[in-house]
Formats: C-alpha cells, sequence, structure tokens
C-alpha cells in the first residue's frame, strides 16, 4: 500500500473515533461517562507497565505554590541544562542565572540503578468565577514515571532524596540575610560579608577545632533526632574588643551558609516580644546577641538602654558599630530567666537548625547560669594578636610571608598586648600600590612604642599572679567551660 493511503485511512478512522467521542460526550449522561472513562483506565493499568506521580505547581484551595514543585524544579535544574533541548532562564536573588526544562520536555534520572522519567507540563485551569485582576490560568506540573516493579525503591527512598536534594540546591542558591530588630519587628540586608575562617587571625590549631565542630553541627540531624535533641548549640565567644568576635560570627556564618539575626536585646520591649522575635527566626541562621553581658544584668534585669553605653567601659559601643538610634531610657522588662526559658524550651520547639552566639567583653560577668553548658556548648576566648595571628593578617593584607622584620615583630608581639584589630590597621596600606616596607615599619615602632609606654604583658601577668581574677582562673580549668560567674 502506498503510504498516502494508509495516512489517509489512518485520518478516516481518528475522525471516526472523535466524532465517536463527541456524540457520546454530548448525549451520554455524566455518571455513565465517568464509569466508561474509569473501566477504560483500570484496563490500561493492567497492561501499562508504569506509574506516574503529577506534582501540582500550586495546591490546596488558596493556590499556595507547592514546596515540593519548587525542589522538584531545584532538583531537575542541572539536569535539565544537560538534558533538554529547550530550556527556560530566570535570573534568581539578583545573582545566578538558574536554568529549568521548558514546558514538555523531558529528562531522565537514575537512583541506585533503578531508570526514572521526568516531564514538564502545562494545561489550562477553569476560569475563576469572579477575577478583578488578570490571572494567569496556566498550570504547571511534573510528571514522574517509573517502572510499577520500582515501586517502592521509588516512592519512598528516591523521592525523599529529591526533595532534600531540591531544598538543599534552594538553600546554596539563596541570598542570606542580616536581620537587624527594629524593637519587635526584623528588618533584613543582604548579608555580604567577606570575612571567611582563612582570613581570619587566630592559631591555626584552634581555628580548624571550630570549623569540625561547625560543620560536624551542621550534619547532625540524624544525631540529635536520635538522641531526641533539638538541633541547637549554642556559642560564647569572649576576648577584648577589636579581637575578632564580629568578624568570627560573619566567618561561621559564611562558611555555613546560614542567615544571621543581629538581636539587640536593648531595643526589645518585654519577654513576650523577645519571645516572638526568636520564633520568627527562620532555620539554617545564627542568632547573635552582642555584648551580652551590657545588655542583662547581674541579677537578670535588663539594663536601660542610656546604661549601656556606660556599661561598654573601654569597648566600643555596640549601637554605634551596628548603626541603631540611641531611644530614650525605658524600664527594663526583658530578663535573664525570660532569656533562658526561651533558650531551653519554646527555641528549642522551633524545627530546624539554629546556633545562638553570645559576645562579651568580660566573661567574669556574666551569670553562671547563662554560660552554663547545655547552654553554651561552646566557650571561645579571642585574644591579642600573636604571631601566628600576625602571620595570617600579613598574608591578607600584603601578600607576605616572610620578610627580614618578622622576628623583631614576633619578639614584641610576645611582650605586648595588642589587638589584631590594631595590628591590621597598620598592614592596611595607605596607598593602593601598598608599600610593605611603610606598613611594617608602622607597626613595628608601634609595637616599640607601646613597650616603652609600659604595656608589657610580663608586668601584667606577674601583678596578676598576685591576686588571680575570678575570669581566669576559670579559664585555666578548661576553655571547653569555662567562667561561671563569682559574683
Ligand atoms: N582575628 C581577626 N582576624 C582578622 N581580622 C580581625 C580580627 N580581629 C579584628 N579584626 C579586624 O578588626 C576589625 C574589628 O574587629 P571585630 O569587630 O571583629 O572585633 P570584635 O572583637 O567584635 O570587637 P567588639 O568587641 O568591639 O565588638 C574587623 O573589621 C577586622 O578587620
Amino acid at each position: 500500500m502506498f503510504p498516502a493511503t494508509i495516512f489517509a485511512n489512518f485520518g478516516s478512522v481518528i475522525g471516526g473515533l472523535m466524532f465517536v467521542w463527541a456524540i457520546f460526550q454530548q448525549y451520554f449522561p455524566y455518571e455513565l461517562r465517568r464509569h466508561v472513562e474509569k473501566y477504560s483506565q483500570r484496563m490500561v493499568g493492567y497492561v501499562y507497565p508504569y506509574i506516574q506521580i503529577t506534582f501540582n505547581e500550586f495546591t490546596g484551595e488558596r493556590l499556595m505554590r507547592s514546596e515540593a514543585y519548587s525542589a522538584i524544579e531545584n532538583y531537575l535544574s542541572s539536569k535539565s541544562s544537560t538534558q533538554a533541548k529547550r530550556l527556560k532562564g530566570d535570573i534568581k536573588n539578583n545573582q545566578s542565572l538558574v536554568l529549568s526544562m521548558d514546558d514538555h520536555e523531558e529528562v531522565d534520572d537514575e537512583f541506585k540503578g533503578v531508570k526514572v522519567w521526568w516531564a514538564s507540563g502545562k494545561y489550562i485551569a477553569k476560569q475563576q468565577t469572579v477575577s478583578y485582576v488578570p490571572v494567569n490560568d496556566e498550570r504547571r506540573y511534573y510528571k514522574l514515571t517509573f517502572h510499577k516493579w520500582q515501586r517502592d525503591q521509588i516512592i519512598g527512598p528516591y523521592l525523599s532524596h529529591v526533595l532534600k536534594e531540591g531544598k538543599a540546591i534552594r538553600v546554596r542558591n539563596r541570598q542570606r540575610k542580616l536581620y537587624t530588630n527594629n524593637g519587635s519587628h526584623w528588618s533584613h540586608v543582604v548579608f555580604e560579608h567577606p570575612a571567611t575562617f582563612e582570613t581570619l587571625a587566630m592559631e591555626a590549631e584552634k581555628k580548624q577545632d571550630i570549623v569540625d565542630d561547625l560543620m560536624a553541627f551542621s550534619k547532625a540531624e540524624e544525631f540529635y533526632a536520635r538522641i531526641g535533641r533539638a538541633w541547637k548549640r549554642g556559642y560564647l565567644l569572649y576576648g577584648p574588643p577589636g579581637t575578632g568576635k564580629s568578624t568570627m560570627i560573619a566567618a561561621m556564618a559564611n562558611l555555613l551558609e546560614y542567615d544571621l539575626y543581629d538581636l539587640e536585646l536593648t531595643a526589645v520591649k518585654d519577654n513576650t516580644e523577645l519571645r516572638r522575635l526568636l520564633i520568627e527566626t527562620s532555620s539554617k541562621s545564627i542568632i547573635v546577641i552582642e555584648d551580652i553581658d551590657c545588655s542583662l544584668d547581674l541579677t537578670g534585669q535588663r539594663k536601660q538602654r542610656k546604661e549601656k553605653g556606660e556599661a561598654q567601659g573601654e569597648g566600643r559601643d555596640p549601637k554605634e558599630k551596628m548603626g541603631k538610634e540611641d531611644g530614650e531610657a525605658k524600664p527594663s522588662q526583658v530578663t535573664l530567666s525570660g532569656l533562658l526559658n526561651f533558650i531551653d524550651g519554646l527555641w528549642s520547639a522551633c524545627r530546624g537548625e539554629r546556633l545562638i552566639v553570645f559576645t562579651t567583653n568580660y566573661v567574669e560577668k556574666l551569670d553562671a547560669a547563662l554560660i552554663r553548658k547545655g547552654r553554651m556548648d561552646k566557650h571561645i576566648e579571642l585574644s591579642y594578636c600573636n604571631y601566628e595571628s600576625f602571620k595570617v593578617l600579613a598574608r591578607n593584607y600584603l601578600k607576605l610571608e616572610s620578610h627580614r622584620l618578622f622576628p623583631e615583630i614576633e619578639a614584641l608581639l610576645g611582650e605586648v598586648k595588642m589587638t589584631p584589630a590594631d595590628v591590621a590597621e597598620h598592614l592596611m596600606p595607605k596607598k593602593l600600590s601598598g608599600d610593605v616596607e611603610i606598613c611594617l615599619q608602622s607597626l613595628f615602632q608601634a609595637l616599640q612604642k607601646e613597650k616603652e609606654s609600659g604595656g608589657l604583658k610580663a608586668e601584667e601577668e606577674a601583678k596578676e599572679e598576685k591576686s588571680p581574677s575570678a575570669a581566669e582562673e576559670e579559664h585555666d580549668q578548661d576553655t571547653e567551660s569555662p567562667s561561671s560567674n563569682k559574683k
């Protein structure tokens, strides 16, 4: 038979079937049609060896965007860019180009030796009866097809793998945020601090220990679930102003790719407001309470806002640093017990991983209840610049590994207390062309001047030996469980 004849016959058969279907739809009652559809689908089911699952973009009565659909979209984006012929491109978070497969495309995937197929599609939804705004009624979906023999493998492990991976990709691609509370509300800006653990001036071993701890925490979801504890960890960073506490927090956020919530306790009205603010924080975040000693006093009462600057002593005023306005002094209402109750109770009930970080310049002022084990799991001391930290700064600022002045600077740093912030100030080139010699000379002279003006470490240590402070006694015991407060 000629192909033309075949096409003619085929066309007339299709035409005939369509005619019968149209008549059937028009003259037979809905109930009968439903039965015919049901049984014909069952018949197909007996011979069709595949299972299909559809994931619609919008679900529920209020047509919320489905989380599963977004996760699948993220999961498929890398496969789409290598397999699909027609792609859609979009810029997400103002930064990265995200590709996904266009409608009616298909990609395949493999999971533990089992092959599956994903197809994208769309259909036009029925018009809503009342609509004052133009409605885009195209509804998209992904359809997953797999062999029915693999039902258990795909519906269980494969789908949870897809959802988990898809969510992880979204977290990696998202633009991270720095939240600050203006009274009872969080407002945010994009968080783009460049600090990393590589650029942080600190002893290599201590740094590695912190990085390992953070990484272990971020991967410990199953562990926390097994032992029945909330996936939370508390850090206390203490040390003089300018030793890098804020820089370390930024490095932590960059390492874990978490958001930052900078909680200004003195701007919070009472415990109820505090609770609300903390509950509003999202998963994968670091909640920071800076200068905790200035926000809560030892009796557990919050200090008045005016007092905070005064209590700061030699430290810089954190309000100044965060660019916050100074308000009028208000009666204190946020209490230490309010904060502790939250850390122990409600906060634990919030799903997802969170770190809480307290910083202080005066660890000895803190209440024992606040920093006891279980609340603050890790205590990290940031201290004056030593030679190892100086070498990190010299590498960062001057791209220097060695120099004839290094031995003299090493000797001086052993004798003089200078913060990494001050050392960094000297190493900051005055001109962009950066004269290494000028910077090192400037630091060398400053250290010498400091030594001559009596800032000798040895002298101070000798004095401290005569009357050891409560803080140091504690610190000697164990940096993992530092000072309880000696009132
Ligand atoms: N350990 C460090 N490593 C690298 N840079 C540092 C370090 N410490 C301080 N700096 C530099 O000094 C500046 C001030 O440091 P930072 O604000 O982190 O200190 P801080 O201990 O948080 O001070 P404060 O107690 O006053 O809040 C930083 O912007 C950074 O450039």
